[in-house]
């Protein structure tokens, strides 16, 4: 991986990036991208599992970037992420920022129906209560959680870069390809994703009887005799993608990728993936894929360099307007 165009600019001794154990690999690049060494820090746990956290150097007055997608196990590395981000508060950081591309507990934005809490408020509070300064993170699965926040908030999509992986294959032939929205919510992801390879889009009518079960009950658009590529923002069961794309090679399209950006890949899905119609499955590196989950149909693309230069920007006051904000 190259070292990110600027980074000569950069303030080396003012920047510090440290890892939680949620995905020290993406850390690892990141810091790599940027040039420097990761923080050194100590996250364990005690005998009882509480969590025990030590930063062994200094971070009085330098800026912090922790990086801690908060993906399954999803209390342990919120609570990593808390305790982290209030021992560099204690030790005087100059700023706290939170690098979460993967914001646990996302789809709980709102009230679905009586007595339901909005865990996503409740996460936005306790990482403003806990210190944090900046959260950086990337495709919210609902956008309005920005709001939740009164820090600032960098909302970045991996859609260009996951556009980018079909961009060979799609651009020359557009006619023979449609980028399909698995449901209702995803609509202006897959319009973007189709917008930068010129291509047209069609719209699964999803219904969800119950939470992880998912039906389709109509497509809108034309996909017969195309290759579909289903764009979301998280395949978690795979039950979306898998029942999507199963009807669609049923009513006639010819093959069938996905683009995702964050696998968060529960209980039997990479079983499921394996066993469906999908040619390809594309995901980036938001969340830590385990050895038992890189399944050959599983092609993962790296944020590293897009995180490294956001940091980079960041830190040395530079825009990142046009980097890759949503919807850019
Ligand atoms: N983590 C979750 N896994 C599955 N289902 C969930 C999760 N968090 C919330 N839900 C349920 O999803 C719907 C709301 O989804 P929208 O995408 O906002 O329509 C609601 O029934 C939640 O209980
Ligand atoms: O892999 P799965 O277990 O099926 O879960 C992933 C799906 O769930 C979410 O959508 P949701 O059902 O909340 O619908 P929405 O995007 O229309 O809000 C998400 O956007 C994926 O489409």
């Amino acid at each position: 991986m190259s070292e990110c165009s600027s980074s000569s600019h950069i303030k080396r001794g003012d920047l510090v990036v440290l890892a939680g154990n949620s995905n020290p690999d993406l850390a690892e690049a990141v810091a790599k991208s940027l040039g420097i060494k990761l923080g050194e820090v100590e996250v364990k746990k005690f005998a009882d599992s509480e969590i025990n956290v030590k930063i062994n150097e200094a971070v009085r007055g330098k800026d912090v970037y922790i990086i801690q997608p908060t993906s399954y196990p999803t209390n342990d590395n919120l609570m990593e992420l808390l305790i982290m981000t209030d021992a560099c508060k204690r030790a005087s950081a100059g700023y706290v920022n939170l690098v979460v591309p993967y914001y646990g507990y996302a789809r709980q934005d709102r009230k679905t129906r009586g007595r339901e809490p909005i865990s996503a408020k409740l996460v936005a509070n306790l990482m403003t209560v806990s210190g944090a300064d900046r959260v950086i993170t990337m495709d919210l699965h609902a956008g309005q959680i920005q709001g939740y926040f009164d820090i600032p908030l960098d909302h970045f999509t991996a859609i260009r870069l996951l556009s980018s992986y079909f961009k060979e294959k799609a651009f020359d032939n557009p006619d023979e390809y449609v980028v399909v929205s698995p449901d209702l919510g995803g609509v202006t992801r897959a319009r973007s994703f189709a917008d930068y390879l010129k291509l047209t889009i069609a719209i699964i009518e999803k219904r969800r009887p119950r939470p992880n079960v998912s039906e389709v009950m109509n497509v809108i658009g034309d996909f017969e005799g195309k290759h579909c590529i289903l764009v979301d923002d998280i395949i978690d069961t795979a039950g979306t993608i898998c029942n999507a794309a199963n009807y669609l090679k049923e009513h006639g399209a010819k093959e069938v990728s996905i683009a995702a950006t964050h696998g968060v890949l529960s209980g039997n899905a990479c079983e499921n993936l394996e066993n469906s119609c999908v040619k390809e499955v594309v995901i980036t590196d938001t969340i830590k894929l385990p050895e038992e989950k890189k399944i050959q149909k599983i092609k993962q693309i790296s944020i590293a360099p897009l995180l490294a230069e956001a940091i980079n920007r960041i830190n040395t006051y530079e825009s990142i307007s046009g980097l890759f904000e949503d919807g850019k």
